[in-house]
């Protein structure tokens, strides 16, 4: 079974990186995917994947110039962590749909993640990723999309790090993006490190890159409100696109790390989208007060919670409330009264707790459902017209 909180003691296991000399945590050596520069990727006739700057560069500025017979290409960049589902790929259509060229990058960014959070566990699926681009090339392919997946990047943790190595640690050494006060509200409370490493690295893929345009999901909202912003602040010439949440059928915002719930986590964590629609259903009748959506939904929430914790240990899912967040769609700040000018952002995060006890032949999630899992999700309630 794998452990999803790495042990403390891991950070001793330090490995050496011989062509560069700086010393790399074994906790944020790439494993995945094989190392090469560029090369064709198997399903995927027009992609090419590419490991390190340079060799990304000269692609991207070979489409940076119109020929006799051939337009300008257009560059849209989707920023991944790989572990692709339907709401990875829903961004790259959109993608395909405004650029010529779709730029895919794969890369679990080691500065993101707290010291006890779950990054040496992340799900790393690279066969899965590769195979489910080149059903969708093909599929953009045959609707005549405007553009096509041509570039997937999957650098290593030195190239996309390359003087110092990458730290957690609040106080650790590095150039890094902040983003304040936005970086340290809702998710940032609980991650303090989380935003930094965010903006850091998206600001060196948008670098590497140059994009026209880049492409994230609704379901980390706070990552857009921050991402916006650094885009806005630093004058980066990027246009930012936002696709809505791909939801499972039952509601759930689909997410890399639900695979860790098994079907006992899974269901109980449903709470929290049904505590979001409610109160976006008061919204959607009239009700603009905090008391009317946040309370509302944060009450529907804890009597869930409150609700597993009666049942018996082999048969509930504990879980913890972080926060239900009535905010600004701006500023995240909290609000009393949604201005109907502005809208708001209906927000919450829980985290699900290992199962206490198992029963016989039960479906487990990946790891066996013994480590914590932080789940997200949010409603945008839209100004009025
Ligand atoms: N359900 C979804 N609908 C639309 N976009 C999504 C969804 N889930 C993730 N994305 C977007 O995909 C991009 C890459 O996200 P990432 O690789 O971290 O996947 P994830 O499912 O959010 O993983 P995690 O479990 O770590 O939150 C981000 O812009 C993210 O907002
Ligand atoms: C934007 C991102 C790829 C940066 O690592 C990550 O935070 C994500 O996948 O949402
Ligand atoms: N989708 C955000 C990545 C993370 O939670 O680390």
């Amino acid at each position: 079974m794998r452990k999803l909180i790495p042990p403390r003691n891991i950070f001793l296991s330090i490995l050496h990186a011989p062509s560069s000399g700086i010393r790399i945590p074994r906790r944020f050596q790439s494993t995945s995917p094989p190392i090469v520069t560029t090369k064709a990727l198997p399903g995927l006739p027009s992609a090419h994947l590419f490991r390190d700057v340079p060799s990304l560069r000269q692609f991207r500025n070979s489409l940076a110039h119109s020929t006799a017979d051939a337009p300008k290409r257009t560059v849209g960049l989707v920023p991944t962590m790989g572990a692709l589902h339907a709401g990875h790929l829903s961004l790259i259509r959109l993608a395909a749909a405004n650029v010529s060229d779709v730029f895919v990058s794969i890369y679990v960014n080691p500065t993101q993640f707290g010291v006890t959070e779950d990054l040496s566990s992340y799900p790393r699926t690279w066969d899965s990723d590769i195979a489910q681009l080149a059903s969708l090339d093909a599929e953009l392919a045959a609707s005549k999309a405007l553009g096509r997946i041509t570039a997937i990047f999957a650098p290593t943790t030195q190239v996309m790090y390359p003087t110092l190595p990458p730290t957690s640690e609040i106080d650790g050494h590095g150039s890094f993006v902040t983003v304040t006060p936005l970086a340290t509200k809702l998710e940032g409370k609980s991650r303090p490190v989380f935003f930094r490493g965010v903006a850091t690295v998206c600001m060196k893929l948008f670098n590497i890159v140059q994009p026209d345009s880049v492409y994230f999901g609704q379901k980390d909202v706070q990552q857009t409100v921050v991402l916006r912003r650094m885009i806005q602040d630093f004058h980066l010439p990027i246009a930012f696109r936002i696709g809505p949440t791909m939801r499972e059928s039952d509601g759930l915002a689909m997410s890399s790390r639900n695979v860790y719930l098994g079907k006992r986590r899974r269901t109980a964590a449903l709470a929290l989208s049904e505590a979001l629609e409610l109160g976006e259903m008061f919204f959607a009748n009239g009700l603009q007060s905090r008391e009317d959506i946040q309370l509302s939904a944060m009450t529907y929430l804890e009597e869930k919670r409150k609700a597993q914790e009666a049942l018996a240990p082999g048969k509930r899912a504990l879980f913890k409330i972080d926060y239900i967040s009535l905010a600004d769609p701006d500023s995240l700040e909290e609000i009393d009264e949604v201005d109907p000018a502005r809208g708001a952002v209906l927000s919450g995060a829980i985290i699900m707790q290992p199962l206490e006890e198992q029963s016989q032949n039960e479906e487990l999630g990946m790891g066996g459902d013994t480590g914590p899992v932080r789940l997200i999700d949010n409603i945008i309630l839209p100004a009025q017209k």
